[in-house]
Parts: C-alpha cells; sequence; structure tokens
C-alpha cells in the first residue's frame, strides 16, 4: 500500500510536490507554535489561508492527499511537560464553511445522505455558536471529575486534571439523580475579552511576555506547569457535546445539552434548534452583527456551529479522520488581522486631552482598510506590552474604533523600542501636563492658541451634535483656523465664525489634514503633502459648496440653544447636560450668571460640570466669543427647548441604582432617557450597563454575575458624554473569581 502511494506521488509534477511539501511544513510549524506554545506568530485568518492552498492543491493532485497530510489529521500536539492522556473517543475538528456555497453543499450531502431537507426527512439543525477558545475533555466516572485533558492529536492530548479543578464553573461532581456511569464532555475554555488588557498589565509588570489575544491566553494559563498560575487567570468554559457515554442514551444533541446543564455544567447557553437552512442563515447572520455580540454574548466567537441534532443519524454519516460529517463550522469574516505597529503618535483633541494612538501598516480588517488603532493613554500602551516595531494582533469588530490586542513576542528581533510620551503638545510645543494632579491623561493647555484644538472645537462646532453645519466638514476646518496662506486665519478662535465672508474664503489654502492623525494627507503619487484651495474654484471664483456653507452658517445662529451651549465645548458639557442646562435656565446668561451651587443643583449637571462651567465661563476669551455671537444674531435664549436633541444611547438600556453624587435619582433617568436610553428596574443580560452609586445593593451583585458593565459616577459621566463604547472601555468588571 504505501509503494503504490509512493508510486502515485511520484507521478504528480515536482514543483507541486515541491510545493506540497512546503506548505505541509511550514502548517506544521505554525500548529506547534499555536497549538504547543500558546503563542503563534500568524493570524488565523492567515493560517487558514495556507490550509486552504494545501487543500487546493491536494484536489489537483489528490495523489498528494496522504494520510499524514496537515488536512487529513486534527490539528494540535502534545507537549512533553504533560503527561499524555488517551481519549475514550476520539476528539475531532469541523470542517469549515467560508462562504454560503460551501454551507449550501455540506446541507446537499446531508439531504442526499438523509433522503431529502430537513422538513421532509424529519431531521433538525443545531445551531450553536463557535468559542474561541481550547478544545478540552473532561472525563466524568459515576459523576466524579476524574480527568481533565486537551484536545492534542485528537487521540491523545495533555493530562491537564489540576488545571481544569481550578476553573470554578467546572463542577468537580455532577449534581442531580441521574448520574451517568462514565461521560465524555468536550467543550472550550476561553479567556473573557475584558479581563484581557489587565492579565497583560500584569504580566508586563513581572516582565514576563504579554499574550497577543485572548484565546493565546486562555490556552497558555491552562497549559500551566502549576495549577496555582491557571487558578490566578478568570478563565471560563463553554460545553458544546460528548465523546463516550455509559449508562445512559440521547436521542438529540440538544437533549445532551439540557441534561448536561441539569449536571451543573456551563453549558451552550444560545443553542437553537431549526428545521431549514434558511433558519440557519438567519440564525449566523443575526450573530454576525456584532452589535448583537457585544450585548447578548459572554464570549468571543469567531463562528457558527450547525450539527445535526439526532444523533443516530450522525452515526450513520459519521466522520473523515479529522472531522465529522454531522458538523460544519461557518467563519465569519476574521476581526483579528497581523500587522506591524509602525509608530506611536499623539494626537490633541477639541478639550486639548492628548491620546497616543497606533500607527500600523495599512491592513484590511472587518471590511474596510485599517491605518491607526487607539491607544487611549500612556499607561494603557504600557499595559498593553507593545514596542514600536512589533507585530501586533489588531482587533476590529463592527464599526467600533480598531484597537491593538497584544505583541507577537515571538517576531521580536531586538529592534523594537519603547514609546515615550512627548512632554510637549505635537502642534504647539506647549508642556503637557494632567488637568489635575493624578489625572492619568495630559492635556494642552493652550486651549487658545492650540492649532490642534482651534480645529477640532470648531470641527464640532459645525458636527451633527451642535450646529450641523452642512458643507462644514474637517477640510474646511483646517482651512479656516490654520491655513497655509493666508498668513492670518480667518477663524482665530469661535467668535470669528458667524462673521466670515466669501472674500475672506477665496484666496486660503490649505493642507488636507487625516481627522485621525492631524497630519497633511499626501498624494499617492508624488507622495507631497496635498495643498487645496477649498474654497475657490480653478478660476478663483466660489465653489457652489462655499457659497452653500456660508449660507448654512448663517441659518445656524436659529439652532436651539442646547446645541449652542454644547458647541461651545465646554469641558464634561455634553449635548445632555447642555440640554439640561437649556431646559433650566433657558438663556446663556443666566447660565453664566449663575452661582456653582445652582448649577450644580440641576437634575442632569452636578459638581463636576458647575465647576468646569464655572471655569470656563471666567476666560475672558470666552466672555468674547459669546458677546460676538450675540452681536451677530445668535440664540441666546430660547422659550421652550423644542427639538430633540440627538439619541447616542438608542437601543441601550440602563439600570440606576444607590446614591449618585452627580445626579438625583431622576435626574440620572432623565439625562438618559433624553438621550434615547431605556432605564429600567432590574438587571438581567439584556442590561447593557448598570450606573452604581453609594451602597447599590444587589443590583450590583447582579450585575458582578451577569458580568454587566458597572459605572460609578465618572462613567456614568463617560456615558452621557461619550457614548456607549467609551463607557465600555471604563467600565468595572466583575472580580475574578476563586
Ligand atoms: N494562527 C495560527 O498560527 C494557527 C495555527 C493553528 C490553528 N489555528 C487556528 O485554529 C483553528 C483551527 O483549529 P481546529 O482544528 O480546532 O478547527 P476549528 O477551530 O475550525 O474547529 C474545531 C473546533 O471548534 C471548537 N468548537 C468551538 N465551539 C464549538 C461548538 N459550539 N461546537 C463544536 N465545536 C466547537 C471545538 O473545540 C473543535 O475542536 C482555526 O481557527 C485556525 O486558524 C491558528
Ligand atoms: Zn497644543
Amino acid at each position: 500500500m504505501a509503494g503504490e502511494q509512493h508510486a502515485a506521488v511520484s507521478k504528480v509534477p515536482a514543483a507541486a510536490r515541491e510545493k506540497h511539501a512546503q506548505l505541509a511544513e511550514q502548517i506544521e510549524e505554525h500548529r506547534f507554535r499555536y497549538y504547543v506554545k500558546d503563542a503563534p506568530i500568524v493570524s488565523d485568518a492567515e493560517f487558514d489561508r495556507l490550509l486552504r492552498s494545501l487543500e487546493a492543491l491536494e484536489a489537483e493532485h489528490p495523489e498528494l492527499r496522504t494520510p499524514d497530510s496537515p488536512t487529513q489529521k486534527v490539528a494540535g500536539a502534545y507537549a512533553t511537560e504533560f503527561t499524555e492522556v488517551e481519549h475514550r473517543e476520539r476528539m475531532l475538528s469541523l470542517d469549515n464553511a467560508f462562504v454560503d456555497d460551501e454551507l449550501t453543499a455540506w446541507a446537499e450531502r446531508l439531504a442526499g445522505e438523509l433522503g431529502g431537507d430537513p422538513k421532509s426527512a424529519g431531521y433538525h439543525f443545531l445551531c450553536e455558536l463557535k468559542v474561541d477558545g481550547l478544545a478540552v475533555n473532561l472525563t466524568y466516572e459515576r459523576g466524579r471529575l476524574t480527568r481533565a485533558a486537551t484536545r492534542g492529536d485528537g487521540r491523545t492530548g495533555e493530562d491537564i486534571t489540576p488545571n481544569i479543578r481550578t476553573i470554578a464553573e467546572i463542577p468537580h461532581r455532577l449534581k442531580g439523580d441521574r448520574i451517568p456511569e462514565l461521560v465524555e464532555v468536550r467543550g472550550e475554555v476561553y479567556f473573557p475579552m475584558e479581563k484581557f488588557l489587565e492579565l497583560n498589565e500584569r504580566l508586563v509588570a513581572d516582565g514576563k511576555p504579554p499574550f497577543a489575544n485572548p484565546r493565546n491566553a486562555a490556552a497558555g494559563s491552562l497549559r500551566q506547569k502549576d495549577p496555582k498560575v491557571t487558578a490566578s487567570r478568570p478563565l471560563h468554559m463553554v460545553v458544546h457535546g460528548t465523546g463516550a457515554r455509559e449508562g445512559f442514551a440521547i436521542d438529540r444533541q440538544s437533549q445532551a445539552y439540557d441534561m448536561l446543564r441539569e449536571w451543573g455544567l456551563p453549558t451552550a447557553a444560545h443553542a437553537t434548534v431549526v428545521d431549514s437552512l434558511a433558519a440557519v442563515r438567519e440564525f449566523i447572520a443575526h450573530y454576525g452583527d456584532p452589535d448583537t455580540r457585544r450585548t447578548a454574548v459572554e464570549h468571543e466567537i469567531d463562528g457558527v456551529v450547525v450539527k445535526l441534532d439526532e444523533i443516530p443519524l450522525q452515526g450513520r454519516l459519521g466522520s473523515t479522520s479529522r472531522a465529522p460529517r454531522w458538523a460544519i463550522a461557518w467563519k465569519y469574516p476574521p476581526e483579528e488581522v497581523n500587522s506591524k505597529l509602525v509608530d506611536i503618535r499623539v494626537g490633541v483633541g477639541r478639550t486639548g486631552r492628548v491620546t497616543p494612538y497606533a500607527v500600523v501598516e495599512p491592513v484590511t480588517v472587518a471590511g474596510s482598510e485599517v491605518e491607526f488603532a487607539t491607544l487611549h493613554n500612556q499607561d494603557v500602551v504600557k499595559a498593553k506590552g507593545v514596542l514600536i516595531g512589533d507585530t501586533v494582533v489588531l482587533r476590529k469588530a463592527g464599526d467600533v474604533i480598531p484597537e491593538i490586542l497584544g505583541p507577537v513576542v515571538d517576531l521580536r528581533d531586538g529592534g523594537e523600542r519603547e514609546f515615550v510620551m512627548p512632554a510637549e503638545c505635537p502642534e504647539c510645543g506647549t508642556a503637557l501636563q494632567p488637568a489635575k494632579e493624578g489625572d492619568v491623561d495630559l492635556r494642552c493647555p493652550n486651549a487658545r492658541g492650540c492649532p490642534a484644538q482651534i480645529r477640532e472645537r470648531l470641527f464640532y462646532l459645525a458636527g451633527r451634535k451642535c450646529l450641523d453645519i452642512e458643507n462644514f466638514g474637517y477640510v474646511a476646518a483646517t482651512a479656516l483656523s490654520q491655513p497655509l496662506e493666508p498668513e492670518e486665519p480667518p477663524v482665530k478662535d469661535e467668535g470669528d465664525l458667524f462673521g466670515l465672508s466669501v472674500e475672506q474664503l477665496l484666496p486660503i489654502k490649505s493642507y488636507v489634514l487625516d481627522p485621525d492623525t492631524g497630519l497633511p494627507k499626501r498624494d499617492p503619487k508624488t507622495g507631497e503633502e496635498k495643498v487645496v484651495t477649498f474654497f475657490a474654484n480653478q478660476k478663483g471664483e466660489p465653489k457652489k459648496n462655499t457659497l452653500a456653507m456660508l449660507e448654512n452658517i448663517q441659518a445656524a445662529k436659529e439652532r436651539p440653544l442646547a446645541r449652542i451651549i454644547t458647541g461651545l465645548s465646554i469641558r464634561h458639557v455634553g449635548p445632555v447636560a447642555a440640554e439640561a442646562l437649556a431646559r433650566e435656565f433657558r438663556s446663556l446668561d443666566r447660565i453664566r450668571d449663575a452661582s456653582e451651587e445652582e448649577l450644580a443643583a440641576v437634575d442632569g449637571v452636578g459638581g463636576t460640570i458647575a465647576a468646569s462651567l464655572k471655569q470656563w465661563f471666567a476666560e475672558e476669551w470666552h466672555q468674547q466669543i459669546i458677546e460676538r455671537w450675540r452681536a451677530a444674531g445668535v440664540r441666546m435664549e430660547e422659550e421652550q427647548t423644542g427639538e430633540e436633541g440627538p439619541r447616542p444611547l438608542e437601543g441601550v438600556t440602563v439600570v440606576v441604582t444607590g446614591t449618585l453624587q452627580s445626579h438625583t435619582r431622576d435626574g440620572a433617568k432623565e439625562a438618559l432617557q433624553g438621550l434615547g436610553a431605556k432605564v429600567t428596574g432590574s438587571v438581567s443580560k439584556k442590561t447593557g450597563f448598570v450606573v452604581v452609586g453609594d451602597n447599590p445593593g444587589s443590583k450590583y451583585d447582579k450585575a458582578m454575575q451577569l458580568k454587566v458593565p458597572v459605572l460609578d459616577d465618572e462613567g456614568f459621566a463617560v456615558l452621557l458624554e461619550q457614548g456607549p463604547d467609551a463607557a465600555r472601555a471604563v467600565a468595572v468588571t466583575p472580580p475574578e473569581e476563586e
């Protein structure tokens, strides 16, 4: 047999044979790094591509598909530090579907074998989430956990019993009175995303290499020689199947889940039985939405697993050497890619806050090209353990700003360097300082003269939340506040806005700045910085958009008072606080003249905002902005706050509990509702946030238990001013379980 095979292989062209050998070797190397070292150097997507190339090559030359090809084996190996364990029943991998055709082909094969589609032949699909963790096998004998092992090569895994015992939600003894003689329980151990930064921070502080992503952290935490280390990590498990079984019978996989749950095992929560491929597609589409996942799923997923629910029929279909024929894994487009961290720079925001951001080699992820990722502040850079020059894992889920998870330490060559937070503002050179002592964030204190701050404030003022001036975007804000020509900018501060004339605009030449970085964009051909005459056409006449913009500026004087207040970029005064102030005082002068106590007493305002208002009005040049706006005819007061503000919290459910410093209970409720949030009284998995004041009581515990993000007063302010994503980043997450 082996001889025949060899003869067959030698008929394949040498080039194809060589390519095959090369790919196979690469794949085995990546598998070793992934399964044994818990430190892959390529992304899963890249790895999957390699495997697919190998499969394609074998489809062309079937002789190359020998039993020892990586395509024919359950991926994985075991390290010598662990004792080997034989699984009673083999642990398999899954076939993948990346496009709908592959899913359809699988369903058609099933229909062929089973005599028709689910409805006509009487079978069901079980849809589950594909947990991105590492596969483990738990053996329970007469209800006692006697052995736990990694998947290894599918037949032999690594003994990790003491490590598994440290995971709180895995029972050492099964509950109930229908305890089986023997059961192998299969599932996935995962590391929660929201604890990941914390872990890396600790590792970096201890001088140890950080993990590149949570899946590696899960594997690395579980596969520890010393179970005490495992015990210190917040690992969780989701059970998604059984292996060998004795002393009980089940007809349906979904029924097995009910039983596993009854025994006290953490069983897949989102499993759904359906009876058509259309319903499978619906399930896939539903969880393909990153927002659904964020709000409804407690762990990272990389796809959906579709299984034939009827166990006797599963047996009829059987398996290949590496995967069952009765199941398939639908893979979502990857949310994680690897790229090179070219630099870490800092950007200046509208309130002067200076934030580091990552510049990476452009990569496509989740459908868009990414070049920058947020890094929040210098402490976060340190906590992530990334160095400039590192290959990093970049993650982007849906519309969320891309973030760096961690570095690929094994690819370091010594040329990497640490990021140092600059001491001066990159745009105006003023020495940076925290707003108050102890703040992590640094600010450029030059609010009046810093070109970055003026540009950002102007852009915000013209934007959707404030004056909503059409044809006035980032390029216009740049051109007006920092033109290359003429030397004097027409807008030195917001006071100049309503007095702009077309004559002032025509000669302006300016850079086109990138809103993400504040740096000039370059012509892709010449590499030179792009300079535009934004307002005039080639004949030196005003463009149509320019005239429209000027008209829109004038029309914006009539915007509701709340939007005018928001547009002043007073620290902490977002649309909600502005709305509350407008409602209460109905005039900008009355807000200016109110005492700090009076301001603080307003529902939706509170002490921090009151102090900030007082500080803002104390500046002479701020007063001048208001006087010039008044002279131009901008609305300074109003009878009734008519128009509805923006609703950035639409669809978010919030529970408020305990005594808040910044708001009364009703005030908090109003502020939230004003932004479109739903405020409820009880905490459930659907709750987006729990806002917690002093003496919170049981709702706090419930939030911790359900892992709902918890916000304190400060976090609440972030939610109101910056929205749910920013709030999630500052939310408290539950303490680690013992
Ligand atoms: N980056 C790298 O270098 C590298 C190297 C090797 C493998 N990988 C990655 O590992 C994965 C391949 O691993 P694989 O062979 O285990 O295949 P797989 O991840 O595609 O699917 C099989 C596994 O899915 C798991 N699973 C999760 N949820 C499940 C559920 N609800 N029901 C059933 N099973 C579920 C099971 O443990 C099963 O073993 C790919 O994502 C691949 O990209 C990456
Ligand atoms: Zn500055």
